[in-house]
């Protein structure tokens, strides 16, 4: 597909789940099975693995020669906590400003977790966190969506220019918990998984909001007494 093409294919596919989102009989955070679905956004640079970090995650594998993402790509796991099923939707969003611009504002609707991705062997996709995070803020991103910080690449220690200790200043400076791992090394696709897993016990533990009036079902911004966005039950 052109890049236009591919773009084109993504928005379709935004506006379906936003569709999804408005229908009144079928609830949005809900597939037809009654299984919660929790929307998480990975961000950061381009290049730093968030494909590869999100392919991991959903198809188990390290994905080889990926191409650069263009808009968004969907990916979806279904996990099982305390006898619950809830599917995460992973939308996999592009680092290059040209295939991101026209998508900015569905990337950030009715998100309920965010992972901030840097490569640990590249310094300015590290400093340049602050960036993503201050757009993710401009968005009105409630700040009680629960937040991460990934550095990826860890295989190439080596080659590293990010240290712990700096990446754990910034992670405190802003309260996320830091993650450091790598997409391509078999041996951490643990690691990979319980960084996702971390997100979903959170979000699983967030309590409902149950609304009075059926037609005012929504997407609802919360008290910090209350939770974060979360699932209303009509
Ligand atoms: N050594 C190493 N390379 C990785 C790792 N993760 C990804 N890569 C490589 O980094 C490059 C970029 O990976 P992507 O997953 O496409 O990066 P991205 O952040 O999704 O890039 P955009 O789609 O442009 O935003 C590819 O060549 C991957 O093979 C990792 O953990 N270790």
């Amino acid at each position: 597909l052109s890049a236009m093409a591919k773009e084109n294919e993504n928005v379709y596919r935004i506006v379906a789940l936003h569709n999804r989102t408005n229908t009144k009989d079928l609830h949005p955070e809900y597939d037809c099975l009654q299984t919660r679905i929790f929307k998480i956004i990975v961000i950061g640079d381009s290049n730093v693995g968030k494909t590869c970090l999100s392919y991991r995650f959903c198809g188990g594998k390290f994905l080889k020669n990926p191409e650069a993402t263009i808009g968004v790509d969907f990916r979806e796991r279904t996990v099982e906590i305390d006898g619950e099923n809830i599917k995460l939707q992973i939308w996999d969003t592009a680092g290059q400003e040209r295939f991101r611009k026209s998508m900015v504002e569905h990337y950030y609707r009715n998100v309920h977790a965010v992972i901030f991705v840097y490569d640990i062997t590249k310094l300015s996709t590290f400093e340049n966190l602050p960036d993503w995070i201050e757009e993710c803020g401009r968005h009105a991103v409630s700040p009680l969506v629960p937040r991460i910080l990934v550095g990826n690449k860890c295989d190439l220690r080596d080659r590293c220019q990010v240290s712990t200790s700096l990446a754990q200043r910034l992670a405190d400076s802003y309260n996320f918990p830091l993650f450091e791992t790598s997409a391509r090394d078999p041996t951490e696709k643990e690691h990979v998984d319980a960084i996702f897993m971390t997100l979903a016990y959170k979000l699983k533990n967030h309590k409902p909001l149950r609304l009075k009036q059926p037609s005012e079902c929504s997407m609802v911004h919360l008290s910090e007494e209350q939770d974060v966005q979360s699932p209303c039950l009509c």
